[in-house]
């Protein structure tokens, strides 16, 4: 197969889909491999390890597209891109879709196939493509919550791990899965009074055994996400219904209870956030205040440290890539059930219920076309 990996154009989007080891792989394998030029250099890989690792060198990503059957990509295409896609070209990257219409429209609209990572997913629930970068996010969630909360930046000007006799900050997580759970380590870990919410009772036991004791586990519903934020100084957002729109559990209504100075990280952004105020913004400009509460929205945070970031995406997709080039999508799809689950777009058509139901667009089920 022909595989494409173009240069990531999403602000400071410093990660790449592939590294040279995973190319020397694709072409163990008999596939050629395209590189656009410095597509690895933001996270250290030069033009020369693609080409001493086999692949081929193209000055522009209108190249790399125009010869791919496959791209495998980091983040949803821009809309530079949508033109460049062809029909039946298979895509691989994060799309996000339930969270942008446009992009929906536009690759239905292409007649490409779109797998997206977000959306492949085992038979116990987890989603493997997910994961690596949600370890990222959720960690760096406590990096930029803490960076924030100091006084020049807009925050209370609280310190999470307080000093001998002041307490330490209030930090709550909505959401214990990956990112929530990372999250909450890193700001246990730092000293923070940290509370994490799910609505999985399992996962709170879970949570309950194996986080420190200056974690507390709480249901999370409407009363107690009401209650909880009244005192919080650091709200991270890390809830997901897979595939869908967020919901948002902090309405706009809410920002009035909390106090000035409370920092808010959503990082669910990237499925439309779980805090009704939260707009994407990017690493540039990635803070706004709204009723005196900063919020922090920048839908690629592990873009911002692609030396670990890249390594840990690619461990992860490696074998699916191997999968999709040695077998084609159709077959690899047919067989294996966790890529099926990744198929959104196929052809014009949307195959992932909660991606029509999002837009109201009609759903079509992936079986139709397997
Ligand atoms: N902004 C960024 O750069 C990044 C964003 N993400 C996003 O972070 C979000 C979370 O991802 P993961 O932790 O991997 O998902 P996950 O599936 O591991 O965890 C989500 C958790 O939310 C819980 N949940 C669902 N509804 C809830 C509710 N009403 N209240 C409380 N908890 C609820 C679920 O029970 C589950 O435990 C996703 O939208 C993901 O795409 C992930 C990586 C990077
Ligand atoms: C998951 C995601 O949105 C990211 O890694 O950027
Ligand atoms: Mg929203």
């Amino acid at each position: 197969m022909i595989v494409g990996l173009p240069k990531e154009i999403k602000n400071n989007e410093n990660r790449v889909a592939l590294t040279p080891g995973g190319v020397t792989e694709l072409v163990k394998n008999g596939h050629t491999v395209y590189v656009q030029a410095t597509a690895g250099n933001g996270s250290g890989f030069s033009d020369e390890e693609y080409k001493s690792a086999g692949a081929t060198i193209l000055p522009t990503i209108e190249e790399v597209y125009a010869i791919a059957e496959m791209i495998v990509k980091v983040k949803e295409p821009i809309e530079s891109e949508y033109k460049l896609i062809k029909p039946n070209q298979l895509v691989f990257t994060y799309f996000h879709f339930a969270s942008h219409e446009p992009l929906t429209k536009a690759m239905v609209a292409s007649n490409a196939v779109c797998l997206a990572y977000e959306t492949v997913e085992k038979k116990d629930r987890s989603l493997p493509l997910l994961v690596p970068m949600s370890e990222v996010a959720g960690r760096m969630a406590i990096q930029k919550g803490a960076n924030y909360l100091e006084k020049p930046l807009g925050g209370r000007g609280i310190l999470l791990g307080g000093v001998a006799g002041v307490a330490p900050a209030k930090v709550l997580v909505l959401g214990g899965g990956i990112v929530g759970t990372e999250a909450a380590k890193m700001a246990a870990g730092l000293g923070a009074d940290v509370t994490i919410m799910d609505i999985s009772l399992p996962r709170l036991r879970y949570l309950s055994d194996i986080l420190p004791a200056n974690v507390k586990t709480v249901m999370s519903n409407s009363y107690n996400i009401a209650q909880a934020i009244k005192s919080s100084n650091l709200i991270v957002g890390a809830v997901l219904i897979p595939g869908a729109k967020a919901p948002h559990l902090i309405t706009r209504a809410m920002l009035k209870d909390m106090q000035p100075g409370t920092v808010l990280v959503d990082v669910a952004v990237d499925q439309g956030g779980c805090i009704e105020t939260c707009k994407p913004t990017t690493h540039e400009n990635p803070t706004f205040v709204i009723d005196g509460v900063v919020h922090y929205c920048v839908a690629n945070m592990p873009g911002a440290v692609p030396y670990t970031s890249t390594l840990a995406l690619t461990n992860a997709t490696l074998p699916y890539v191997l999968k999709l080039a040695n077998q084609g999508w159709l077959t690899a799809c047919q067989k294996d059930e966790e890529l099926r689950k990744g198929l959104n777009v196929i052809n014009g058509n949307i195959v992932y219920k909660p991606v029509a139901d999002a837009f109201n667009m009609a759903y079509s089920p992936v079986e139709n076309y397997l």
